[in-house]
């Protein structure tokens, strides 16, 4: 909506909301002609979008007893016009946020599935190169927006798009946020504490609560001793420790930052039995890996200012060409994990992905140590990028 809306826009806007949140499909069908799915009423107290309205009108599930089909019609009406699946309220919450905070199962998977196909079909316009495209129709507009939200977790997620004030704010020295561009973050000093490795802008890279995690991904990637193995992302070191003791035949470690090299030669990797160590970033190293007819059993991926879309192309473009027909991918599932939503639509999007590029995902729920959350370990730490209850370790095959 325009910056002064005017009185009719104003009406307009409070007509779509009202008939939102009291399920009023007929109605909804007339006035989304004339206006939008995303509007906002600017005189309201608490801005909310109808999708924000609609599931919020469906108060608490009591004993499992959900909203009736109108309200999930509603919504289904909505997301067909183009509503925003992450669009956040005053209140920093998504729709699919409260559906889920009310209990409202249903409409909660409906939210999931609007962000799964929003996010591939934002991916795929990247992909054409009209990621950048003023883009026309309702489900042009849904994907161009879903920009909206981004799960800030360890790893972040900007578009190619987002990128570019990125990119710039780079070059003229400003990046309040290393974290916000891997090659910023690569030139940032790191500073490694007890327990928790931080970057420049106080990020936290790795913490030591992952250890259990860490280890299970080691296990369920490594059946048995005298595998070929290779981590990508050192940190703390905590992965590649727990690799170790299922005796690899060789293991391959790829990291860039020049402080992660130094730590790695001051506690002595580079002198381990079976152990090479790779220094660059995996763009530039697996290429001549690839040359070299490279062939692993397992490979784990876990760095650190990287988004999606770099996950993407190390699994699409390099894990199928290095992993042995038997052998097992892992990688940190990390990505939205500072809200629900967020994170369920980015463990599906990966699914999906990883589908297309030849692999079967299995996963297993673990559920990450109580009291994590709003706890003195995130002190000192920029953000949380943890605030869920269960991590989903995902380990991948090639399909058969
Ligand atoms: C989250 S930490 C890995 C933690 C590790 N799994 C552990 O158990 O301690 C991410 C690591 O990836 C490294 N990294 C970031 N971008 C990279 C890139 N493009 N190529 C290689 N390493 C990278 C970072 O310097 C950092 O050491």
């Amino acid at each position: 909506m325009a910056q002064q809306a005017s009185e009719e826009e104003i009406l307009l806007a409070k007509r779509i909301i009202s008939a939102a949140e009291r399920h009023d499909i007929p109605a909804l069908h007339i006035l989304l002609k004339e206006g939008s799915a995303n509007v906002q009423d600017p005189t309201a107290s608490v801005a909310t979008s109808p999708l924000h309205a609609a599931i919020a009108a469906c108060g608490k599930a009591e004993d499992g007893k959900e909203a009736g089909d109108d309200a999930f019609k509603t919504v289904e009406l909505l997301l067909a016009n183009g509503a925003i699946w992450n669009d956040l309220n005053k209140e920093d919450e998504t729709p699919g946020c409260i559906a889920l905070r009310l209990g409202q199962k249903k409409i909660y998977e409906a939210m999931v599935e609007a962000g799964v196909r929003a996010e591939l079909l934002f991916s795929k316009m990247e992909a054409l190169g009209m990621g950048g495209v003023e883009a026309e129709g309702e489900e042009n507009e849904e994907a161009d927006e879903t920009r909206d939200e981004q799960p800030a977790a360890k790893k972040q997620k900007i578009s190619e798009e987002e990128a570019k004030p990125v990119e710039e704010a780079v070059e003229e020295q400003v990046l309040d946020d290393v974290s916000l561009d891997n090659h910023a973050y690569l030139k940032s000093q790191l500073r490694y504490k007890p327990g928790i490795l931080l970057d420049e802008s106080d990020n936290a890279v790795m913490m030591d609560w992952e250890t259990q995690i860490m280890q299970r991904h080691a296990e369920t990637l490594i059946p048995k001793a005298g595998l070929r193995t290779m981590n990508v992302g050192h940190g703390m070191g905590i992965v590649d420790t727990a690799i170790l003791t299922h005796d690899p035949s060789e293991h391959h470690i790829i990291e860039a930052h020049p402080q992660v090299h130094q730590r790695l030669r001051e506690q002595g990797w580079y002198d381990k039995p079976n152990v090479i160590i790779h220094e660059g970033r995996w763009q530039d190293i697996l290429p001549k890996l690839v040359e070299q007819g490279v062939v692993l059993d397992a490979i784990y991926y876990d760095t650190f200012a990287e988004d999606y879309a770099a996950l993407r192309e190390f699994f699409s473009e390099y894990v199928i060409q290095l992993l042995d027909p038997a052998g097992k991918f892992g990688w940190y599932n990390g990505l939205g994990a500072d809200r629900q939503i967020c994170y369920d639509v980015y463990t599906k999007v990966a699914e999906i992905d990883l589908h297309e590029a030849g692999f079967d995902t299995e996963w297993e729920d673990i559920a990450v140590p109580s009291g994590l959350h709003g706890s003195s370990q995130w002190d000192g730490t920029r953000r949380p990028y943890w605030t869920i209850d269960i991590y989903r370790l995902p380990v991948n095959t090639f399909v058969k």
